[in-house]
C-alpha cells in the first residue's frame, strides 16, 4: 500500500497516524507539506491527520481546505484515491467539499477529550470491511469542533445510500440519544463519499492501535484498509 500523510502548519497527529500505517498496513508513508503542488505518483492512500491547522482561525480545516496540496488531494481523490481525514482531517477535507456537511462548535462548547463509543454503521467500505455491522468500538475523541451538521435532505441521502460509517453510541451498542459526545445531528461520528473512498470521521483510531493506548478498537479501521487495497 502505497500511503502520504499531508501536514499542515498546527497538524499534530502525523506521527501517530504514521505509526498505524507502519505497525497495522506495513507501510511507509511518504509525508507531505501543505505548499506542495504535486503528490507522490501511485498512492493508494492519503491521510489528512488531526491537530489544528492554522490555528483552528476562521473555521476549524477552512483555510487548510485552499492550501495548494488540498488541490492535489480532491484532484486524487476524483481519480478514486483513497482518503482519511480523522479529526482536523474531516474538518478539512469537509471545507474542501470532498464531504456534505460541516463540523460545528461541539454543543457543550467545550473542548472534549476522553474515550467515547462508536457503533459500525455499514461494512460496505474499504474502511470498515473487516469489522461488523453494530460492532462497538473504544476509540477517543479530543476536540472543540466536531458537532457534525448538515440539512435533512443530506442527512436523508446519507441515510439511504449507507453512507454513515460510524454513529456514537452507548458502550452497549445503543443508538439512542444522549452518547454524542459534541451534539452532531443523528449522532453521526463518521462518513463516507459517494464512491465510499473518502473517509471523515471525529475519533482518532490511530490512537486505539496498542494496549497502552487502553483499546486496540481502532485497528480494525486500518486493517480493513490493507485487505480492501490489497485484496
Ligand atoms: N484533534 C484534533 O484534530 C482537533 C480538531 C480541531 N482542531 C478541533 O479541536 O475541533
Amino acid at each position: 500500500m502505497k500511503s502520504a500523510i499531508v501536514i499542515f502548519p498546527g497538524t499534530n497527529r502525523e506521527h501517530d497516524a504514521a505509526a498505524a500505517l507502519r505497525q497495522i498496513c506495513g507501510s511507509e508513508p511518504q509525508f507531505v507539506w501543505h505548499g506542495e503542488t504535486e503528490l507522490p505518483q501511485g498512492l493508494d492512500l492519503i491521510i489528512v491527520p488531526g491537530g489544528f491547522s492554522y490555528g483552528d482561525y476562521l473555521r476549524s480545516g477552512a483555510m487548510a481546505a485552499q492550501s495548494p496540496v488540498m488541490r492535489e488531494v480532491k484532484a486524487a481523490a476524483e481519480k478514486g484515491v483513497h482518503v482519511l481525514g480523522i479529526c482536523n482531517g474531516f474538518q478539512i477535507v469537509t471545507e474542501a467539499g470532498l464531504l456534505p456537511g460541516a463540523l460545528m462548535r461541539n454543543d457543550t462548547l467545550k473542548f472534549v477529550c476522553r474515550d467515547v463509543f462508536l457503533s459500525v454503521g455499514t461494512t460496505n467500505s474499504p474502511y470498515t470491511a473487516a469489522l461488523k455491522s453494530g460492532q462497538v468500538l473504544q476509540v477517543p475523541v479530543a476536540h472543540h469542533d466536531g458537532n457534525y451538521f448538515a440539512d435533512d435532505a443530506t442527512l436523508d441521502k446519507l441515510e439511504a445510500e449507507d453512507r454513515i460509517a460510524f454513529r456514537y453510541c452507548s458502550p452497549d451498542g445503543d443508538l439512542e440519544d444522549g452518547w454524542s459526545p459534541n451534539g452532531s445531528q443523528r449522532d453521526i461520528a463518521g462518513i463516507l463519499s459517494e464512491n465510499r473512498r473518502v473517509l471523515g470521521l471525529m475519533p482518532h483510531p490511530e490512537n486505539a492501535i496498542d494496549p497502552l493506548f487502553g483499546s486496540t478498537d481502532g485497528a480494525g479501521l486500518f486493517r480493513s484498509l490493507v485487505q480492501s487495497i490489497a485484496g
